[in-house]
């Protein structure tokens, strides 16, 4: 079967329906519902992050996800030996190690996996060994990528955070560039997955790149969930990533 006819898996972020449940400290929205919710409506996966201050989501919902999910959990958490022991614990479907700041709002950026290679590689090698797929999420950088593969990492997602904040000539570049380490990911035999501020107006170039296999989005759809529901906002990104595969 060609690339662009493989299926394009869609992992969902519930991250911020944890920021809204935590807002108030109840036990709503929870987040395993959503996810059941998001499966429901079209979801290959799940996607959440475990971050060092805990704003959204928390050791309990990674808890009750690792456990009750009937579909791929993948574990988002910063190279910290405290989230590897979580991981190692709970052994989800998928590890991807991100950057993390505690003063930033948002990932910023991708993880310098040339430069962390030797703090990065027991990991890698500890968290392949438990079983878990993974990834990290890089910048689209032939230097990146070239780590990635000193890493024997089988994934790598890239970050599209610069091509939704830019418009114009400069998307068009950002699109050309994600698309180019696709491809060298793919022929270097690591799947590339994209992921980071994706909407339902920017999604369909990315989601057209045939080598990509995975798209995570997840703050947009939990924002337009206030106004079309959930299952309605998921079905919709869903409809727009097969439209684009054609
Ligand atoms: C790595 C990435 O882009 C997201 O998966 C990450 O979870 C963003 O962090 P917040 O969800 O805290 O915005
Ligand atoms: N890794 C990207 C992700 O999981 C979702 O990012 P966003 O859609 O919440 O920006």
């Amino acid at each position: 079967m060609s690339l662009s006819l493989r299926h394009l898996r869609l992992g969902v972020n519930i991250d911020h329906v944890a920021t809204i449940r935590n807002a108030r400290g109840t036990t709503y929205p929870d987040p395993f519902r959503a996810a059941l919710i998001a499966q429901e409506a079209g979801a290959d996966g799940i996607t959440a992050h475990l971050r060092e201050d805990r704003r959204h989501i928390s050791d309990a919902d990674v808890a009750r996800l690792s456990e009750e999910l009937t579909i791929p959990f993948n574990f988002e958490m910063a190279a910290t030996q405290e989230m590897l022991a979580i991981a190692l614990r709970h052994r989800p479907h998928a590890v991807c190690l991100v950057p993390e700041r505690r003063e930033e709002r948002t990932t910023e950026g991708g993880l310098d996996a040339a430069g962390l290679h030797n703090h990065l590689a027991p990991m890698v090698d500890k968290l392949g060994e438990a079983g878990c797929r993974v990834s990290l999420f890089i910048e689209a950088d032939p230097r990146q990528i070239e780590a990635a593969l000193r890493l024997k990492v089988p994934v790598v997602e890239l970050h599209t955070g610069k091509y939704c904040e830019v418009e114009g000539e400069e998307r068009a570049s950002e699109l050309r560039r994600i698309a180019d380490m696709a491809a060298l990911a793919a022929k270097n035999g690591i799947e590339p997955h994209a992921g980071h501020g994706l909407t339902f107006d920017n999604v369909g170039p990315i989601a057209a790149i045939p080598q990509i296999a995975e798209l995570n989005i997840g703050h947009f759809l939990i924002g337009e969930a206030i106004f079309l529901g959930l299952h309605e906002s998921v079905a919709e990104i869903r409809r727009l990533m097969d439209a684009a595969r054609g």
